[in-house]
């Protein structure tokens, strides 16, 4: 299902269930239009995007979850075909990007947690964790939340990361990319491509 990606080495990449605004932070990076819009599940390959004469591309790969319309087995391809392609190309990942909708996370997590169950944001979050690319939690839509710190928290703890949130600004950062909010991804994703002395190659951040 998925496009052979462009000729350059190095990629950040961008996963997030459908609908948390991916395609809108994609589009407030690079400053170009994408197909972002109501409509969940627009986004069903990864897009590349590169940067004229920098060694890299961001990745935006398709949302997944709940999608109106999507079958339950192609809803499930989906979220394989992602964790295909991070486990081929995990050598190259510089830095994963785990984008969440602030105002509906916590809900959608304790809906989906049980005894048998882990929740797909959560579940990638560890699969990241595993393959060893270091990943930013960009909690997006921040603007529609109005207890910032103790939703923050709630988040935090759901990811295993004991609060407060405040001590895990490396990982988890609250955005509103619709307002053009993402200083804190920038900072995050940063220190992370410092830490892997790869700051040289990703110049944006
Ligand atoms: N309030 C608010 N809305 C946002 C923000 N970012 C995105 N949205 C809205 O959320 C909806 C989904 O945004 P998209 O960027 O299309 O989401 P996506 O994650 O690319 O969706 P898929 O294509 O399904 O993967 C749109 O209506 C956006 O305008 C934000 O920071 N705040």
């Amino acid at each position: 299902m998925f496009e052979t990606r462009p000729d350059r080495k190095h990629e950040v990449a961008l996963l997030g269930r459908s609908n948390v605004g991916k395609s809108t932070l994609m589009r407030e990076i690079t400053g170009h239009t994408f197909d972002t819009g109501q409509r969940p599940g627009v986004t069903r390959k990864p897009n590349h995007y590169d940067w004229a004469g920098e060694d890299f591309v961001i990745t935006d790969l398709p949302g997944f979850g709940f999608m109106k319309g999507t079958p339950e087995d192609v809803r499930e391809q989906i979220k394989t075909d992602i964790v295909h392609y991070v486990e081929s190309n995990a050598d190259n990942i510089l830095a994963g990007v785990l984008v969440l909708d602030g105002k509906a996370a916590v809900d959608i997590i304790d809906r989906h947690s049980g005894p048998d169950e882990i929740p797909h944001t959560v579940e990638l979050y560890h699969f990241l964790q595993d393959v060893e690319i270091p990943t930013v939690i960009a909690v997006n839509k921040m603007d529609k939340v109005d207890d910032r710190d103790g939703r923050l928290d709630e988040i935090s703890e759901r990811f295993g990361l004991v609060p407060p949130w405040k001590q895990w600004q490396d990982t988890i950062a609250p955005i509103s990319a619709k307002r053009g909010n993402i200083d804190t991804l920038n900072d995050a994703v940063r220190t992370h491509l410092h830490a892997a002395k790869r700051d040289d190659l990703f110049q944006f951040f």
